[in-house]
């Protein structure tokens, strides 16, 4: 009798990790290689949770697959670690129990960081192993992307069938983090075929039992339950988890409330936890049918949102010449330079300050912290960059949700130049998200929704820019890319600086057709040497022969050097304010004289086109 036929009247108990209390092998060693070296420990496992009254073992092959081996060089190696692991726990049972062929989820919180193409060919190669070898039903779980876990079961459904058991593991109480309801998503795994469905892992039972009761059950397929020993702990370097088994033994009755048929557990449980399912739902029955939990209705508390004091900047420049300056944060902590840059800037009437996060990875003062001050003491608007390096995508939400709370509403969202090319070479780069997340997560909020999908309480209002760099072979492919930033929500571009008037002419005739307004970015340069380096070392900058070589013509003279640097930078504005509303000065060094006189020469040329296009 297969499985499934008992689940028709009985509950029946699975078993818990294998990961967790394989762990003390090594937390960097590979769990499912075990199989090869550890063959006794890896079955006294299987018969611990047999004894423990587990009736559905699961191998241990969770992440024996072809993308996850082969970070441990183990890629050709799936065949034989997926045989041995039916192996082990056929021998471990003795058939007392029904085996599955445990297969884990890929993906993680960038989904597009490995290809569904990627996915079903390593997917097909491991359950053609465990197929071969004979198991009684196929386990998937700890699927995070819902569109990971649709994808491999069809495939599973169409190459076999015995049972499969397919579990999600969700993002926030009863969501998955592409938002989808548990409900929603364990209805599309049925209708795929799925035999059993359910959760397993992140949570324990009190987060599962939550989630479990704004569901019905499920019409056609069993429901199940895997939860794990509570959250873990993390202790000298090592993660653990304490969970005590008689608080699973108090929750076992919930979860058969609930619906759930199979249970077992997920990361942190032990024997002893399977035990105290067992004992405590011995000769019960399952429950046919549940009172759904209605959702209260949540008290919305209507606190003001925090208004925008300046109209976002995509809509100033969509109408007028429009002049923004970057004036990075210091890298010391005396600003008295910096503010008195900003003044004299202000004088000139720009439209914002931009600040740098940290640029070429290197840290300065905090562009928050100095956005704020710039806004309260001076008044100008501080559009403050936001880069994936520095942050997880807890930090970016959080930065987020401070820089609404400060009313600085103008973002620039961005990857950031990696951490080996700045400072601290060996600091990590985090990237949990790209620019195209970032600027998802952005606009996400301005809904009122956290990336993950949970209500923000309010809405905010930000206003985001996002990177161009010209300064490349194919203008076409970096389009591409922009026509792609505005699919994820970008309201502006600001470009990497230009340093010749065919660039400023060749990006307008790729970008014509676009309607969002772009900032052509101009940095003057201080010196030949300046120059040099821009074109030679800096990463999306690129120089003309002919400015490189006028350049050299001042190589002795700082001043006249400069003043060059100036003249250029004129000469390249005239023929950006022809085309292009948006003008981005850089500042270089701090020297904002230099910016401060660009400024006001940006002016007075779009005030001179004005005038000649009025005549
Ligand atoms: C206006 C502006 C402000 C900036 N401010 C900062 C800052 O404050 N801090 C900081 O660290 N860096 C900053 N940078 C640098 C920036 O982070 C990148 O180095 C670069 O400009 C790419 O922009 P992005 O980060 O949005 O990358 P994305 O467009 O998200 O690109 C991400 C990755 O794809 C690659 N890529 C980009 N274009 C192409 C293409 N056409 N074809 C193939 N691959 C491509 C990039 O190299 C990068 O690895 C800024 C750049 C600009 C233009
Ligand atoms: C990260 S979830 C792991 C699930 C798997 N069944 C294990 O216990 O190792
Ligand atoms: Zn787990």
């Amino acid at each position: 009798m297969n499985f499934l036929k008992r689940l028709e009247n009985e509950i029946l108990i699975a078993d818990g990790a294998m990961g967790t209390l394989l762990y003390s092998y090594g937390k960097d060693s590979c769990i499912e290689q075990l199989n090869l070296s550890h063959s006794e420990q890896i079955m006294d496992i299987h018969k611990a949770y047999l004894d423990a009254g587990a009736q559905i073992i699961q191998t241990n092959t969770y992440a024996a697959n072809y993308l996850k081996l082969s970070r441990y060089g183990l890629e050709d190696s799936v065949k034989e670690i997926n045989s041995k692991a039916v192996q082990l726990a056929k021998q471990a049972v003795q058939s007392k129990a029904y085996i599955v062929g445990s297969m884990g989820g890929n993906r993680g919180i960038n989904p597009q960081a490995i290809s569904i193409e990627e996915i079903k060919r390593s997917f097909r190669e491991q359950l053609y192993c465990l197929l071969l070898e004979g198991v009684d039903g196929i386990l998937l779980e700890t699927y995070y992307d819902l569109e990971e876990l649709e994808t491999v079961l069809a495939i599973a459904r169409k190459e076999t069938d015995i049972p499969i058991i397919a579990q999600v593991s969700m993002q926030e109480v009863g969501i998955l983090q592409d938002h989808t309801t548990i409900g929603e998503a364990l209805n599309r795994l049925e209708s795929l075929g799925a035999d059993v469905v359910g959760l397993n892992c992140r949570f324990g039972p009190h987060h599962m039992l939550m989630a479990l009761e704004q569901i019905a059950i499920p019409s056609k397929a069993y429901l199940s339950a895997y939860p794990n020993a509570g959250l873990p702990a993390y202790t000298d370097g090592v993660f653990h988890y304490d969970g005590d088994p008689d608080y699973f033994r108090k929750s076992a009755q919930s979860f058969r409330e609930q619906g759930v048929r199979l249970l077992g557990g997920c990361c942190g449980t032990t024997p002893e936890h399977i035990r105290a399912f067992a004992l405590e739902l011995k000769d019960t029955e399952p429950v046919q049918e549940k009172a759904l939990k209605i959702k209260e209705e949540k008290i919305v508390i209507s606190t003001p949102t925090i208004e925008r004091e300046y109209l976002p900047l995509q809509n100033i420049v969509k109408e007028r010449p429009s002049v923004i300056v970057e004036l990075d944060p210091p890298k010391k902590l005396d600003t008295t330079k910096y503010f008195r840059g900003v003044q004299a800037l202000k004088e000139k009437g720009i439209d914002a300050i931009t600040m740098a996060d940290n640029s070429l990875a290197s840290p300065r003062i905090s562009n928050s912290a100095l956005g704020h001050l710039v806004k309260q003491q001076t008044g100008v608007r501080p559009l403050i960059h936001i880069t994936c390096r520095d942050r997880n995508v807890i930090g970016l939400q959080s930065h987020l949700m401070g820089l609404h709370t400060l009313g600085l509403h103008d973002l620039l969202a961005i990857t950031g130049d990696p951490a080996r090319v700045g400072d601290f070479p060996g600091a990590s780069s985090v990237y949990d998200v790209s620019s195209f997340e970032l600027i998802q997560m952005i606009k996400q909020f301005n809904e009122g929704l956290s990336f993950s999908g949970k209500d923000l309480g309010q809405k905010t209002s930000f206003s985001v820019a996002a990177a161009f760099n010209p300064n490349v072979r194919q203008l076409d492919k970096a389009v591409q890319r922009l026509e792609k930033k505005i699919t994820y929500g970008a309201d502006y571009f600001i470009t990497q600086p230009v340093y010749s008037e065919e660039k400023i002419i060749s990006i307008y005739e790729e970008t014509k057709h676009l309607d969002t307004p772009i900032y052509i970015g101009l940095m003057p340069l201080t010196s030949s040497k300046n120059a040099e380096f821009l074109h030679h070392e800096v990463p999306g900058i690129k120089i003309a022969d002919s400015i490189r070589n006028s350049m050299a013509a001042y190589k002795d003279d700082p001043i006249k050097a400069s003043q060059e640097g100036i003249n250029i930078t004129k000469a390249l504005i005239d023929t950006a304010a022809e085309l292009f509303n948006g003008i981005y000065l850089i500042t270089p060094f701090l020297r904002y004289e230099m910016t401060v006189e660009l400024s006001e020469y940006a002016n007075q040329t779009s005030e001179r086109l004005r005038r000649k296009h009025r005549v």
